[in-house]
């Protein structure tokens, strides 16, 4: 089976024979809105399988632009785009996909539980399957014994892990993250990255996609790092991130890692 570790030596593009299966394609995407803002232009981009890629990049670059599409929010002005073999919009449809914001979407007055579970509610699943699936992704996350609390009564990397859970809660093959970390201090936030790097190896098929300014960040997590131009957003380079996992701390404090960030910082600066 293909596994997350092979990712960045697999030398073949995704989705070609024994290649990881295709879950993304991107094939000269632009993106112009209705005032003329040229958001992205001429991205081509193959995500496989179980892959984790980061996307950084400079603000208003076409990152979030780039997510929006691919969710099926917004269509492309030009270019090809296939999510799970299908369109965008038909992938949403299937349940496939999911969203994880900065901001954290709970609803202040329902419990945690309620809160996790709150997709399978409005898909009509019976409440004791939903319960057990809440029960899952909250075992997943670490906050089993917060089913019963209100959201306010979380900081704010539990509320970031009670996002994690309810996104995960449909088991979705690809989740689109958009700098879900931005708003925690350093140590909650590297705490959360060992959490979901163990979520994700735990899964092997599911693909990450995910938005980051921290290059640190983006360098710890991903088997390959999509490095943008500012406005209009093109793809500047693509870095495979060599390491193995599991990524522990100590990784942080290597040469290779250092490596690493300094030549994503390079291509971010030209
Ligand atoms: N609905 C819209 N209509 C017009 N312009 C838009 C719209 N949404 C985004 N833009 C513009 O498109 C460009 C790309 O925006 P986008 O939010 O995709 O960038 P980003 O890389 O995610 O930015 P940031 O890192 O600051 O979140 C920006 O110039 C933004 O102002």
């Amino acid at each position: 089976m293909y596994t997350a570790q092979q990712t960045a030596a697999n030398p073949q593009p995704p989705g070609s024979p024994g290649a990881p299966e295709l879950l993304v394609g991107m094939d000269q995407i632009g993106k112009v809105y209705p005032n003329g803002t040229i958001a992205v232009q001429q991205v081509n981009l193959q995500a496989g399988e179980g892959e984790f890629l980061c996307f950084v990049g400079p603000s208003g670059c076409g990152k979030s632009t780039m997510f929006n599409m691919i969710a099926g929010l917004t269509e492309p002005s030009t270019g090809q785009l296939s999510v799970l073999g299908t369109t965008p919009r038909e992938a949403r449809k299937q349940n496939e996909i999911a969203f994880v914001f900065q901001e954290h979407t709970l609803l202040p007055w329902a419990k945690l539980l309620d809160n996790v579970t709150m997709p399978l509610t409005l898909r009509g699943v019976p409440k004791k399957a939903r319960n057990e699936e809440g029960e899952r992704v909250l075992e997943l996350v670490g906050l089993k014994d917060y089913r019963k609390v209100l959201p306010r009564q979380l900081s704010g990397g539990m509320k970031m892990r009670a996002s994690i859970a309810r996104a995960l809660i449909a088991r979705p093959k690809l989740l689109l993250m958009d700098e879900p970390f931005g708003a925690l201090d350093e140590i909650t936030r590297q705490t959360l990255q060992d959490e979901l790097l163990g979520i994700w190896r735990q899964d092997q098929k599911m693909t990450v996609l995910f938005i980051t300014h921290n290059v640190f960040e983006a360098v710890f997590l991903s088997t390959r790092v999509v490095v943008m131009t500012p406005r209009p957003g093109k793809i500047s380079d693509i870095v495979p991130i060599e390491a193995p996992y599991p990524r522990t701390d100590e990784f942080r404090t290597t040469s290779e890692f250092g490596k690493y960030v300094r030549s994503i910082t390079e291509v971010l600066n030209h």
